[in-house]
């Protein structure tokens, strides 16, 4: 059962994680949980393409664009791999496109904004290491909370 994100700042404090990157719901799915993966990347998606093609097994993918608009790095057809390979959500600190088809799909969606413009594809960036955007931490592992409200990241060993 998921637990508000509001509920768990409650129970939590300050030793929760909250994300104030304002991000917005593109996915058919508003509230989502599960262990971070993450990647960095810069304006260039094959990174994410690679990781959400793995079994998600019910994690969250983080995805740092570093909060770029230019490209986007996710449309319907990497979302679409994500849901049938069982994610909960993806996450993106920068910009999605197809978002009438992602409205569509069953997972969790939440990223900056949006532009038809495409990424490159050249496999820069990293995967599995800390990332950090709207003063949160997102560790790999780390257990990642989604709603309407927000983002938050569960302290280490937290479980609602
Ligand atoms: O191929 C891309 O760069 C992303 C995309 O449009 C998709 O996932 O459908």
């Amino acid at each position: 059962m998921l637990i508000p994100t509001a509920d768990l700042y409650d129970r939590y404090g300050e030793l929760l994680g909250s994300c104030d990157t304002q991000l917005r719901q593109f996915g058919g799915v508003h509230a989502f949980a599960g262990p971070a993966v993450t990647v960095r990347c810069f304006q260039d998606n094959a990174l994410v393409k690679a990781v959400v093609s793995e079994p998600g097994e019910g994690r969250v993918l983080v995805v740092d664009g570093g909060g770029s608009l230019h490209t986007a790095l996710m449309g319907d057809l990497i979302a679409g791999t994500a849901a049938e390979n069982g994610w909960a959500g993806v996450v993106v600190n920068g910009a999605v496109r197809d978002v009438t088809a992602l409205r569509t799909l069953p997972i969790g969606i939440k990223a900056l904004g949006t532009n038809p413009r495409k990424s490159a594809k050249t496999g820069a960036g990293e995967r599995d290491v800390p990332v950090s955007f709207g003063e949160c931490v997102f560790a790999p592992g780390a257990e990642v909370h989604s709603d309407d409200d927000g983002v938050v990241v569960l302290p280490p060993g937290g479980r609602p």
